[in-house]
């Protein structure tokens, strides 16, 4: 099987991350009968300094041409001054909104060995498995008008979804959950938007193709809090843009970081792979990210573009052994504790890397 994967390092931690990603896919290559050509490209802060736009035309061109897309992270604190449009994120909203893909998939998965990292006392934390569903092309991200009249001191961004928008992300969420505990959470805020009503009205529709699966809705605001108080009753939570990139970098404190967090949208021409973090600047170039979000989004690009299953399965097991182990990049860290070691982006990386390739031969 071969998969030509465009990797869209981009800023700031970006490349450190994607890097020990790339290194993990290398190792299922070279296992198996499998081999991945990395065609790298350039985006967000990277590519404004480079080639003047953060998606070049020759990137999107070549992303289009892959079978999937392995992203790092994009913005620059230097490019602060500009306006959405030209800024690097809006590299990363052009080519999500070129390759199509709708439905992105945020697992947040708390580790047993990370118990005591979360603020979140562990009985709480304990057996957390939670999938969020993000629509990722709609909402105040990509409505139209939009504007910032400087004179008039009035601003304006629109939050529009179809019918339709709503009803193709359901149906990815229900599907999921018929293959998890059977309930999805549909996330809006519905006593006040009436784009949150026609997502409620949208999502129950489409619950009734599916019998087996519980649906319940919650309004975002409490949602936030019921998220930390009982996030184990939650399976798969439905949301839309917005809520949905809010929600997912909150479900980081019941896993210990936000570090640990990846991402996968499916529904498009070609499937967008990122771990769910940013470019991180206060911390960029120092070998205190954690690589591990970027990993598993690694074993995401197997499962979910290559069908390597067992594959996939694998790092997240070698991601899970690195942890038992002790091994803590800085934001897993908690001090000097028996047990426990402090490592490097690169060597987290390269602990996991010979892990799998371990468990591979
Ligand atoms: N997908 C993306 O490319 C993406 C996602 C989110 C934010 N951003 C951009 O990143 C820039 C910085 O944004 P921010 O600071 O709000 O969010 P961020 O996710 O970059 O960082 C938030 C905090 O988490 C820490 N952190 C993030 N990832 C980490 C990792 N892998 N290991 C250890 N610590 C990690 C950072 O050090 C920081 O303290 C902004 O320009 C933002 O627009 C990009
Ligand atoms: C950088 C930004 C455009 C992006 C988003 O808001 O979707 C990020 O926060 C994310 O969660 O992937
Ligand atoms: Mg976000």
């Amino acid at each position: 099987m071969k998969l030509k994967i465009a990797l869209l390092a981009g800023d700031g931690i970006g490349p450190e991350v994607t890097q020990e990603a790339v290194n993990v896919l290398e190792a299922v290559a070279a296992h198996g009968r499998h081999s991945f050509e990395f065609v790298p490209l350039l985006i967000g802060g990277v590519a404004i300094t480079a080639k003047g736009s953060p998606l070049p035309a020759e990137t999107l061109e070549q992303t289009l041409a892959c079978d999937a897309a392995l992203l790092g992270a994009v913005g620059d604190n230097k490019f602060n001054h500009l306006s959405p449009n030209e800024r690097p994120e809006a590299g990363l909203l052009q080519i999500r909104s070129a390759l199509g893909g709708f439905a992105n998939l945020r697992p947040a998965t708390a580790y047993k060995a990370l118990a005591d990292n979360s603020p979140l006392r562990p009985e709480i934390t304990e057996g957390v498995d939670i999938l969020f569903v993000r629509e990722l092309l709609g909402g105040l991200y990509f409505g139209e008008p939009r504007w910032w009249d400087r004179e008039k001191e009035l601003a304006h961004n629109t939050m529009v979804y179809s019918k339709a928008e709503v009803v193709r992300v359901a149906k990815i969420a229900f599907q999921l959950a018929q293959k998890r505990k059977k309930k999805v959470t549909s996330v809006d805020k519905a006593n006040v938007l009436e784009v949150s009503q026609l997502w409620r009205a949208a999502v129950t529709e489409v619950a009734k193709d599916y019998p087996d699966v519980t649906l319940e809705h919650q309004l975002v605001d409490s949602m936030a809090i019921h998220l930390m108080n009982t996030p184990r009753s939650f399976d798969v939570v439905l949301t839309e843009n917005l809520f949905g990139d809010i929600l997912s970098d909150e479900s980081g404190v019941i896993t210990g970081s936000l570090g640990m967090l990846p991402s996968a949208t499916l529904g498009g021409k070609v499937n967008l792979y990122e771990p769910v973090h940013g470019s991180a600047p206060d911390i960029a170039g120092t070998g205190k990210a954690n690589p591990i979000g970027a990993i598993l989004t690694a074993a995401l690009v197997l499962r979910h573009s290559a069908g390597l299953e067992a594959e996939a399965k694998v790092i997240e097991a070698a991601v899970i052994e690195a942890l038992e182990e002790g091994n803590r990049t800085t934001d897993i860290a908690r001090g000097n504790i028996v047990g426990q070691r402090t490592v490097s982006t690169t060597e987290m990386g390269k602990i996991i890397l010979d892990k799998v390739k371990a468990s591979l031969k």
